[in-house]
């Protein structure tokens, strides 16, 4: 590490000097507060030693300066007379640490170990991030909306912890991304993480999926599955709309999160795992417990720890997060896109984006595309958010009205969807694959 020493006393830099040196650190000495600023902007340093008292100066005077010079600077504060008031104070100004005097090398030594661990955490912490960004290049993990930097904050603290984690808002909102992050973030990041889809045709299907099975535990399975529970161990396995988790599957899921105990489907052999539960759900489950289809049990292991996601609409960062996305697709697209215009904000602003951030990000992603020059107008959206409907309280949505297909579609969905005993029954009458179906529900947020 590059050492900064700030004292007025040429005796005590020199033994810090000798200490540092002989393991192996540059080391550079400045006898005045004016010395180290100059010091300091010539170059940069990893740790400052700092004494309070600088002959007639104030050592507690020199933090700001240094730390509005070099924000990652670790300073270590000096003190004679090992009061604790002098470091309190330090402390409060944004130093690390602190040595009282008279110090020992052990005592030196400990204090630039515990430097190098923190350092190394954030590093850590940030190449994490950069992961996170790079498997989902556009993810921006970062708000200035109040209840999002909440919701950041709180996926921060709770992160390296082994709870289970619930993640609640609407489609789109960003949920999956946040699972990834909350993995990227804990303990078990080298460790997978695995996704399971509950919305499924059959209760069969996915228990094997989720635990497995042995040949012949049911049609279709022509082989032993180990299944992803099992595909987990040691990371994170995210259960997607977990809402949808059908009713015979529930207590086995729950038997998981409390015994962390399972048996593949057709097996009699009980098989431990050490995995961390992130669910997240778009429905409200505490209707779905009063109305019988989600267990109460089952929620409450669930929701150990709750993180809400707003929706898109009611986010203050919007227009902050449409210019994030633009900027990422004039990169990936190597175009100069440089921003929206008045028009096009404004209808940005006033869309309700039922499908959130997923809405906004093909939306972004499409007008980047269409988009000529430099600007993106309102002729470069997809319709519905460029031409506001006329009066949509009046509008019929109807065959013949005058409104685009896409509502007429989404409309028809979502009422064969309600009418329909399940999503096979409904995939059926619309006349279309059930992954079709399921994109669609995703993509118009229904
Ligand atoms: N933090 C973010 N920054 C930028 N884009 C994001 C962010 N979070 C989500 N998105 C965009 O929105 C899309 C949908 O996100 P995600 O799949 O996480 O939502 P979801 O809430 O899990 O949706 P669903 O409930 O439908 O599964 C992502 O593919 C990404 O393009």
């Amino acid at each position: 590490m590059h050492i900064l020493i700030v004292d007025d006393e040429p005796n005590i830099r020199r033994t810090l000097r000798a200490t540092f040196e002989a393991v192996g650190h540059a080391v550079e000495e400045a006898g005045s507060g004016a010395e180290a600023l100059e010091l300091v902007g010539r170059r940069s340093f990893d740790v400052a030693l700092v004494d309070v008292r600088l002959g007639d100066e104030s050592g507690l005077e020199l933090l700001e300066p240094l730390l509005g010079q070099t924000p990652r600077l670790a300073i270590v504060v000096i003190t004679a007379y090992a009061s604790i008031d002098s470091a309190v104070q330090a402390m409060r100004r944004g130093a690390f640490d602190y040595l009282p005097k008279p110090f020992t090398p052990a005592q030196v030594r400990a204090v630039l170990e515990r430097v190098a661990r923190v350092r190394g955490l954030r590093d850590r912490v940030a190449d994490l991030e950069e992961r996170v960004r790079a498997e989902i290049p556009e993810a921006e993990l970062d708000s200035p909306d109040p209840s999002m930097r909440r919701a950041f904050d709180l996926a921060r603290r709770v992160a390296p912890a082994d709870a289970a984690v619930l993640l609640r808002g609407e489609s789109g909102t960003g949920k999956g991304v946040l699972a990834r992050a909350l993995h990227a973030w804990s303990g078990r990041a080298d460790g997978p993480f695995v996704t399971v889809s509950c919305p499924s045709l059959n209760a069969d299907l996915l228990e094997g999926e989720l635990f497995g099975h042995v040949r012949g535990a049911f049609t279709g399975a022509v082989r032993d599955a180990a299944g992803k529970v099992a595909a987990a161990e040691g990371g994170a396995l995210f259960l997607d709309e977990v809402g949808d988790l059908p009713t015979p599957l529930q207590p086995k899921l729950l038997r998981f999160l409390q015994e962390k105990k399972y048996e593949r489907v057709g097996d009699a052999k009980t098989r431990a795992a050490d995995v961390r539960l992130i669910a997240a759900t778009n429905r409200d489950l505490e209707a779905a417990v009063a109305g019988g289809s989600f267990r109460e049990d089952l929620l409450y292991r669930l929701n150990v720890v709750e993180i809400t996601l707003p929706p898109l609409r009611r986010r203050t960062d919007l227009l902050d997060l449409a210019d994030h996305l633009l900027g990422f697709f004039a990169r990936q697209t190597a175009r100069r896109l440089d921003r929206f215009t008045p028009e096009a904000r404004a209808a940005l602003a006033r869309h309700p984006w039922p499908g959130n951030l997923r809405e906004l990000r093909n939306a972004v992603e499409r007008a980047a595309m269409l988009a000529e020059g430099p600007e993106i107008g309102l002729a470069d959206l997809p319709e519905r958010i460029a031409i506001p409907p006329a009066d949509p309280a009046h509008v019929a949505v109807e065959v013949g009205a005058p409104i685009s297909l896409e509502r007429l579609e989404v409309e028809h969905i979502r009422r064969v969807t309600a009418a329909a005993p399940s999503l096979e029954a409904a995939a059926r009458i619309l006349g279309m694959d059930p992954s079709t179906l399921y994109r669609k529900r995703k993509q118009f947020g229904i």
